[in-house]
C-alpha cells in the first residue's frame, strides 16, 4: 500500500507545484519515468549511511562515496525542476498563458506564485531559491504523509471494530451519493481521532528537526551549554507511560472532546515553534481524504486474514519494517457511484 500512497502524494504535490501529475498507470512517459527515478534515488540515498562520516581517512584518499552520489542526484533534480520552471516561464509569457493558469482550473501553481514574486523581488526569488523550495516541499511531504497513511490503515486492519465504526460515521455523515471531499472532513470527528492516534503512536518525524541551544539552559535538570545540538525524542514523549495511560494501546475514546494536536506539548507529531511543520493543515487534509475515501469505498482485509505486523523499521520517518499488503472489495453501496462516468 505504501507505494500507492506514495504515488498519490507525489501527484498531489507535483500538481500543486507545477500543475502536472507524474505517477500512475496513465503516465508512463519519459518525463514521468525520469521523475520517478529521481524520487526513488532520493530516498535510497537519503536513508543511506555515509562511510566517510565513520572513517574520515577515506576522504583523504579521494573516496567520494555517498557525497559524490548525492551531488550527482542533486544536479539531476535541479535540472528536472529547472525544466519545469522554464516550461512555466514560456507558457506564462505566451498569449495563451497570460489569460489562463496552467492547471486549467483558475488556481495558481506554486511555481506561478513564485515566478510572480520573482518579478517583484528578483534579488531574493532567484531560480535557485525557487527550485530549492520546490525540492524541499517534495521531499518533506511524501514519505511522511504516505507513511502515516500506511500506519493508519495497518491499525484499522488490526482493529476491525474501529474500521467498522469509521465506515458507519462516513455512511451517516456523507452517504454514498458522492465521494468524500474536503468539505466533508469537518463532519468526521472519529476519522480525525484515528489520524491523531496514528500520529501519536507512529509519528513520521520521531526526533523532530535538530535544534541548537542559543543560550546555556537547563532541561530536565541537565545543564545544556550554548551551541549544543539537541534532538527532541517526540516518539518517547508520545509513548511515555507517565503521561499516557496504556501508551501502546489504540484507544480512540482518549481523544473524545480533544481539540487540536498539541495537547500541552504531550502530542506534537508536527513539532512546535518556528521550525514546526508548515504544512500540517495540508497533511491532515491529504491523509484524511485518502483514508476517508478508502473507508467509504471499500471493505478491507489482510491477505491471510491474520494480524498486520506492526514492527517499526529503521529510517528517519519511522517506516514500517514490513510494508502493508491488503485486499479490498468495492462496497456494494458504492457501485452506482463507481459506474458513473
Ligand atoms: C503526516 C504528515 C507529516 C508529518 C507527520 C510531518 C511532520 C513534520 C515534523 C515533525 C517536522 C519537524 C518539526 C519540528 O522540528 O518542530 C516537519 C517539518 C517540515 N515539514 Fe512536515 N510533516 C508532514 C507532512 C508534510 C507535508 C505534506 C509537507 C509539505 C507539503 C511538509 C513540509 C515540511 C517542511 C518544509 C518542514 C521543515 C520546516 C523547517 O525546516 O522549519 N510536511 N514536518
Amino acid at each position: 500500500m505504501k507505494s500507492v500512497f506514495f504515488e498519490l502524494i507525489l501527484n498531489v504535490i507535483m500538481r500543486m507545484i507545477g500543475g502536472k501529475s507524474y505517477c500512475g498507470e496513465k503516465l508512463k512517459g519519459v518525463e514521468s519515468k525520469e521523475f520517478r527515478q529521481i524520487v526513488a534515488e532520493s530516498f535510497r540515498l537519503g536513508g543511506a549511511s555515509n562511510l566517510v562520516d565513520f572513517l574520515p581517512v577515506l576522504r583523504w584518499i579521494g573516496y567520494g562515496g555517498l557525497e559524490k552520489s548525492l551531488l550527482v542526484l542533486q544536479e539531476k533534480r535541479a535540472r528536472f525542476m529547472q525544466r519545469l520552471l522554464e516550461e512555466h516561464k514560456t507558457k506564462m509569457s505566451s498569449d495563451e498563458g497570460k489569460d489562463k493558469n496552467l492547471d486549467g482550473q483558475g488556481k495558481k501553481t506554486m511555481i506561478e506564485v513564485l515566478l510572480s514574486l520573482q518579478e517583484s523581488e528578483p534579488e531574493y526569488y532567484t531560480n535557485d531559491i525557487i527550485i530549492s523550495l520546490m525540492l524541499v516541499i517534495l521531499t518533506t511531504a511524501t514519505d511522511t504523509s504516505a507513511g502515516t497513511m500506511e500506519w493508519a490503515m495497518s491499525l484499522l486492519l488490526n482493529n476491525p471494530d474501529v474500521l467498522k465504526k469509521a465506515q458507519t460515521e462516513i455512511d451517516h455523515q456523507i452517504g454514498s451519493d458522492h465521494f468524500i471531499d474536503e468539505s466533508d472532513l469537518a463532519k468526521l470527528p472519529y476519522l480525525h481521532c484515528i489520524i491523531n492516534k496514528t500520529l501519536r503512536l507512529y509519528p513520521a518525524g520521531p526526533l523532530l528537526l535538530p535544534r541548537q541551544s542559543s543560550e546555556e539552559c537547563m532541561v530536565g535538570g541537565y545543564r545544556i551549554p550554548r551551541g549544543t545540538i539537541l534532538l527532541v525524542n517526540m516518539w518517547a514523549i508520545q509513548h511515555d507511560p507517565k503521561i499516557w495511560e496504556d501508551p501502546s494501546e489504540f484507544k480512540l475514546e482518549r481523544f473524545d472532546g480533544f481539540e487540536g494536536v498539541r495537547d500541552g506539548f504531550k502530542l506534537m507529531p508536527f513539532g512546535a515553534g518556528r521550525r514546526s511543520c508548515p504544512c500540517e493543515g495540508l497533511a491532515l487534509r491529504m491523509v484524511g481524504l485518502a483514508l476517508g475515501s478508502l473507508i467509504q469505498c471499500f471493505d478491507w482485509e489482510t491477505l491471510d486474514k491474520g494480524m498486520v505486523d506492526m514492527t517499526e523499521g529503521p529510517g528517519l520517518t519511522l517506516p514500517k519494517a514490513h510494508s502493508l499488503q491488503a485486499k479490498c472489495r468495492p462496497r456494494p453501496t458504492m457501485l452506482k457511484l463507481f459506474s458513473q462516468p
